[in-house]
Formats: C-alpha cells, structure tokens, sequence
C-alpha cells in the first residue's frame, strides 16, 4: 500500500521551473531513491515533501493525511517526517545526547530512549557527552540519523547522507542505516547522485531531468529496461546500437529504434574462431580486479568501439584478436540517440 502519494506536484523559482507535474507513490516499509543530474530538482522534492518549501500545485498525501497542496500545508514539525541532511544539520553546541532527545519528553524515557539509539546506530554509549566537534564524519551522521529516529517518524528523507564520507565508510554507513531502517520498518526516500548507491539501496528509483520524473520503477527496470539512451547512460556503461550497426552484432531490433546492450552481456573470448562477432582489443587501462578494454568489432561494417570490464588476471593484451557473443535480448529504446556508443 502507498504510505506516500504524490499528484502533479509543481514548484517554480522565478523562471526554473525545479518539479513539474510529479507523480511519485512510495510504498509502506519500502525505500525510494530520486536520482538525476545536477539541477534536476531531487533536493526540491525532498523539501516540499518534509514541507521546507510550498507547492505551486498539485498534492502531497502521507497515509491518506493531505500534508500539501497549492492552498493547504501541514507545517514541517507536525509531519511526523525525519530528515537527514548531507552534513552539518546537528546543534553544534548541544552533547550527543541532548541532540538525539532533542524534542523528546520525559527525563527518564529520554535517557533510555538516547542509549537504545546510539546502541541502534553503532555509536558507544561514552559518546553521549562529546560535541559534535568532537566526532568525525561518519559519527556525526550517525547521530543525524539517531535524531531523525528519536521522533519515530513515519516516512525517513535523506538528502545524500553518506556523499561527504569516504568510500569505505560510506558504504559501511550505507549498510548500518540499510539494516536500522529496514528492521524499524521506516518508509525512506533519498537522494543520491550515486547510481550503484541507488540500485543496491532501494527498492524504486525514480530518475528525474528537468524537474520532471523520467522513468521510476525497480532498480533492474531502471538499469536493464531505461527508456531512453541518456537514462541507460545514467546508470553505468551502455552500447546503444540502431540499424547497421545492430547487424554487425548479429541482432535483429526494430528498424527505427535504437537499441541498448549493457556490457556484460558481451561474452568474450580469447582467439574467437567460434564466435559469432570477433573484434581487437584497442586498449587496456588495469583497474585491480579488472581491466577495462576498449573493444573494436572487426568482422562486418560499420565497425563498433565500446568499452566493457575483464578479469585482470586473463585480461587479453593491447591488439589481441578476440570473439564476441552476446547474451539476453537488446533493449529497445523509445526516444533514438545519434552516438552509437557512451
Ligand atoms: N531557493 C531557490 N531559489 C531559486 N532557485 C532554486 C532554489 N532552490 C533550487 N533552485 C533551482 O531549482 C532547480 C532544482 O534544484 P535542486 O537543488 O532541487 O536540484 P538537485 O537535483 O537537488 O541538484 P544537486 O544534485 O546539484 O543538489 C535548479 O535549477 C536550482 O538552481
């Protein structure tokens, strides 16, 4: 059942027109990420959903409650919303403790309430009296995230929490907090402009360009299934094929419409006398694990250049001679692209 609802919602800035018309329902218990470019409007839907900004029109409804529309709007405090923002949201001069019970009542139940966070967020409890100066990064948005949950909200917002941390905490952070919403059972929307971050940590992304909601729907529709070659870019290495070149591959598309293979649906192997498609290695650039090549059809006109990921280990050298398979179906595309790779 939809927790969240929201209905042609509008909202200018002068000339810039940040959301136009969205649709968004986000299931009970479930997570949502909203990704898109920079500029697209995802932090402007967070804010009108936590009710930061007004609507210019349309609606926003939390468990059948109207919180929003062009003439009506619940004021942020009475929502029942958490919202984590990408750093610095914590009183600076307030302890750990006094920031996580920020609003709670009751001194003993605060006390109880603040060690059982900190016990849910990761945080040792001896680190209740420290200022937020006094914690790193990671710490601080574990507090953020314990405040946000204090209130037990109904629907959690979170506007690109981990983006300011380092890779390795980042995604240990994005676990924990994974693990802590889902087994409190909070609806979450975030932000991200990480697209593995978006396919691994939600359960509906919704891509936005332009203020407007391209393509939503599960993380394998968005990266298997996009609608057009700029959403398949978006979200990682895509060979968007049409006409010819789709005959060089030995597939068979819709004459007019471009198609999308993701690289991995390329087998490759070395020497390739069987293959059905053979092709050279142009370049190699290591990578660790993997090798990115830089592969070039060699068989049938026009002649492809895409790039895919190999075992480092068996990687085949600069100018090898290689064959190509591929596996699953080309997806179609509805809008065509010109360039024939990304
Ligand atoms: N308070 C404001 N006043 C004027 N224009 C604004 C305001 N807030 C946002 N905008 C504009 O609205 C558009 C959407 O901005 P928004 O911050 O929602 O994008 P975003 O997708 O979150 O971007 P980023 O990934 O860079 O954070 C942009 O063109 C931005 O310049």
């Amino acid at each position: 059942m939809s927790l969240l609802s929201l209905r042609k919602v509008t909202k200018r800035y002068g000339n810039v027109v940040a959301a136009s018309h969205v649709d968004l329902d986000v299931a009970a218990g479930s997570r949502t990420a909203i990704v898109g470019p920079s500029g697209s409007g995802k932090t402007t839907l967070l804010r009108l959903i936590a009710g930061f900004e007004t609507l210019d029109g349309g609606s926003i409804s939390l468990d059948g409650e109207l919180l929003a529309d062009e003439s009506n709007s619940v004021p942020a405090y009475r929502r029942g919303i958490g919202y984590v923002a990408q750093e610095g949201a914590l009183f600076p001069h307030l302890t750990v403790a006094e920031n996580i019970a920020f609003g709670l009542s009751g001194h003993a139940e605060r006390h109880a309430r603040v060690d059982a966070l900190l016990d849910l967020v990761g945080l040792a409890r001896t680190m209740a009296d420290r200022r937020p100066h006094e914690l790193s990064g990671g710490q601080q948005q574990r507090v953020a995230l314990a405040r946000a949950l204090a209130r037990r909200p109904r629907l959690m917002l979170l506007d690109e929490p981990f983006s300011a941390l380092d890779t390795g905490l980042r995604e240990d952070l994005r676990d924990l907090v994974a693990e802590v919403l889902s087994s409190a059972g909070v609806t979450t929307v975030f932000v991200t402009h990480d697209q593995s971050e978006a396919l691994s940590f939600a359960d509906q992304v919704a891509l936005m360009r332009d203020g407007v909601i391209v393509q939503a729907g599960s993380p394998e529709d968005l990266y298997f299934r996009p609608r057009d070659a700029e959403a398949a870019r978006f979200f990682g290495e895509a060979i968007v094929v049409a006409g010819a070149e789709a005959g060089a591959l030995g597939l068979h598309i819709a004459p007019d419409a471009p198609a999308m293979l993701r690289p991995e649906q390329f087998v490759l192997s070395t020497g390739g006398a069987d293959s059905p498609v053979s092709g050279r290695v142009l370049t190699r650039t290591f990578r660790g694990p993997t090798c990115r090549l830089l592969i070039e059809t060699t068989g049938t006109p026009p002649f492809l250049q895409f790039k895919l990921d190999y075992p480092s280990a068996t990687a085949p050298e600069v100018g090898a001679a290689i064959g190509l398979k591929v596996v699953g179906e080309p997806h179609p595309l509805t809008a065509p692209s010109p360039a024939a790779t990304s």
